[in-house]
């Protein structure tokens, strides 16, 4: 299957996640950035997602499946440990809806990646499901290779391009954008000299004027 990768906003929409186990943790874990409003429908669920129901992250209903559970949600995920139970929960998923099935089995919408956020930076790995393992192994990686530091050095990028958007038109604006991306800028970052960085752009801007 050659899946569509794409980054959604998802604020306000309703999330179903039909389960209340590992899975259904990490599901809830992959949306706890975004403004979703997610809803947890099982008779049991772990501790952390105890802990995101107490925090009111999520809205838990204590309960087994029925097919009124799916009423106005956009995503779906049918992640219990009975694939009856997912089957149940695919045949109530309306056209319109987009279903996960943590099975991979039957209809399957879409797929989730392993993703390592760095502030605005989003970094996704994905095997189109032939190896969960592998892409956890290349999670890793990406978290060790792109620390912390991204954070600051996206959000710098950011607000630079932006100042550079509003002064600069044509092959100004071109060169300073492609300058922004010099290696020495993420050293600076990294070093945490982020003032640095700050002073380089103005002195640039200034330059370039
Ligand atoms: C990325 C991640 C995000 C997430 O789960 O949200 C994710 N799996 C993760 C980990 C992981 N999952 C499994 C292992 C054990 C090793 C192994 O089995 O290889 C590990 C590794 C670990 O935990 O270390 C077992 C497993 N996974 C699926 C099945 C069913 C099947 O394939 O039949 C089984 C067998 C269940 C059984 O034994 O019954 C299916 C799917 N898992 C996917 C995503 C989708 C395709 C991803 C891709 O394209 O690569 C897909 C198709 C559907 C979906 O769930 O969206 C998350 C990364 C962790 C992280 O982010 O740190
Ligand atoms: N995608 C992945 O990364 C991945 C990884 C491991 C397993 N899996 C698959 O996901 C399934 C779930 O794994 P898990 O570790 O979360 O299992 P788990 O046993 O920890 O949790 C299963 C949950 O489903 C709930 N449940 C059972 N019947 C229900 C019903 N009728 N209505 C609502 N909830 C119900 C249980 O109460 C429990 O909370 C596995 O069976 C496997 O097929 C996927």
């Amino acid at each position: 299957m050659n899946y569509f990768p794409l980054l959604m906003n998802i604020d306000y929409k309703k999330v179903v996640i039909v389960g209340g186990g590992h899975v259904a943790r990490q599901k809830v874990e992959a949306l706890l950035p975004t403004k979703a409003l997610v809803t947890v429908i099982s008779p049991t669920v772990t501790e952390k997602l105890q802990h995101y129901i107490n925090e009111g992250f999520v809205t838990w209903k204590e309960k087994t499946f029925v097919p009124a559970d799916l009423d106005d949600a956009l995503l779906v995920f049918a992640v219990t440990n009975d694939e009856e139970v997912n089957n149940a929960v695919e045949e109530a998923t309306q056209h319109w809806q987009l279903l996960s099935r943590a099975d991979a089995k039957g209809r399957v919408d879409f797929i989730n990646p392993a993703v390592v956020r760095r502030g605005d930076f989003v970094l996704t790995v994905s095997t189109s499901g032939a190896s969960p393992g592998l892409t956890r192994q290349v999670k890793t990686e990406l978290e060790e290779q792109f620390g912390v530091h991204y954070v600051q050095y996206v959000s710098f990028l950011r607000e630079a391009r932006q100042r550079i958007l509003q002064v600069f038109t044509g092959d100004a604006k071109k060169q300073l954008l492609a300058e922004l991306l010099n290696p020495q800028l993420l050293q600076w970052m990294e070093q945490g000299e982020k003032q640095k960085c700050e002073a380089w752009l103005r002195q640039r801007i200034g330059e370039i004027r």
